[in-house]
């Protein structure tokens, strides 16, 4: 991790807080009025608590996981970065800006993708939309060149640049709305579901090039996803929200081990069998000659595999991650509290705040 430099005389120089935080959130709110309907002339008011007391610190060069379960928070926390909302209480600093603030100021160090929106002008060539980026940051044309071409060359976008965005493929568009936030250099960039709806080979592309990103530019990523391999791929840190509160935040490995979480081995056998009788596994479902087991997650799936295979008549397999919401079920019924893992995320990050919840 990279610590930040000195405040310059306003305390905003950008290169972010005393102690090297590039964002900072103390103590960080939003609550949402919301009316509903309720009879013919009646409506109730009521306050959605989206984002609740969150506070943690990323440094400069990190790439940490975001994730949770829908409607957990994480978009409005990324809405709250990015300066779109304000937040109703606490404090936040991204590069020691104010977002809410000095939206326009923190616009040209950050970068934005939403998977499931696009920041392209729908009817115009991918190019154009280039260009106009070009003059709307006002990136200097020697930056603008440099970046453009090594966002072609490495998100393979060579052939799509004379084509209007809205005949692009989903992973195409993806990768064009990437290189577009891209272009402006920023030091941060949040990605709110960066693989939704991709095939395995975008996925991969796009992962590969992140990786890349974060480790030749040390660019600061946040992202947001339910796609657990995302996470498993680019993050050494995660950090899980529900119901608007931090739940966790340390390593992958050590959020499953702190759900108690178990991964699932598929195996398609060459006939219908009873079920399997392997150590260190149960059988958890079976149909015809395909049989689930289940296995702690912190445990490699290998022996497992060399087990079964010994044994018995293996087709075919395949290895199942539990996906987030059963991850969190599990914190839950393990126990877990928000108070826990709040406590426990004054840590320095990547390496610093993996423990168990229960
Ligand atoms: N503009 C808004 N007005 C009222 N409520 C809102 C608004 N935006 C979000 N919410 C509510 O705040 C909560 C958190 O929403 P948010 O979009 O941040 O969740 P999320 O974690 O990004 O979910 P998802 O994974 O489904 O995108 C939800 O209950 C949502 O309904």
């Amino acid at each position: 991790m990279v610590a930040g430099g000195a405040d310059g005389p306003d305390g905003t120089d950008g290169t972010g807080g005393a102690d090297g935080a590039f964002i900072e959130l103390d103590r960080v709110e939003k609550v949402f009025d919301v009316r509903k309907k309720t009879g013919f002339l009646k409506r109730e008011r009521r306050q959605v608590r989206a984002v609740d007391a969150i506070s943690f610190t990323v440094a400069r060069g990190e790439m940490v996981g975001y994730i949770g379960p829908n409607g957990a928070g994480k978009s409005t926390t990324i809405k709250m970065l990015t300066g779109i909302l304000t937040p109703s209480g606490g404090r936040l600093r991204v590069a020691g800006i104010d977002p809410a603030r000095e939206r326009t100021r923190l616009a040209q160090r950050i970068g934005v993708v939403f998977g499931q929106r696009t920041t392209l002008w729908w009817d115009l060539p991918l190019i154009d939309s280039y260009r106009l980026m070009h003059r709307m940051y006002r990136i200097p044309d020697a930056r603008y060149r440099e970046n453009l071409d090594r966002c072609v060359e490495l998100l393979e976008l060579a052939d799509l640049l004379d084509v209007p965005v809205r005949q692009l493929s989903l992973g195409q568009r993806m990768r064009g709305d990437i290189a577009a936030a891209l272009l402006h250099d920023p030091e941060v960039l949040y990605l709110d579901e960066p693989t939704i709806g991709l095939d395995v080979i975008s996925k991969s592309r796009v992962r590969s090039f992140l990786r890349d990103l974060n480790a030749e530019q040390g660019t600061t990523v946040l992202l947001t996803t339910h796609d657990l391999q995302d996470i498993e791929q680019l993050c050494s840190r995660v950090m899980v929200i529900d119901h608007g509160r931090l739940m966790y935040d340390g390593s992958l490995p050590g959020l499953h081990e702190a759900a108690q979480g178990e991964r699932t081995l598929v195996v398609d056998l060459e006939r219908e069998l009873p079920p399997l009788e392997v150590p260190g596994a149960r059988v958890v479902r079976v149909e015809g000659p395909r049989q689930w087991l289940s296995f702690p997650a912190g445990e490699s799936a290998a022996p497992l595999v060399a087990r079964v295979a010994e044994r018995y008549p293996l087709v075919d397999l395949s290895v199942r991650e539990p996906d987030i919401e059963a991850v969190i079920a599990e914190m839950y019924a393990a126990g877990a509290t928000p108070a826990d893992a709040v406590g426990a995320a004054d840590g320095d990050g990547a390496d610093g705040v993996e423990r168990a919840l229960s």
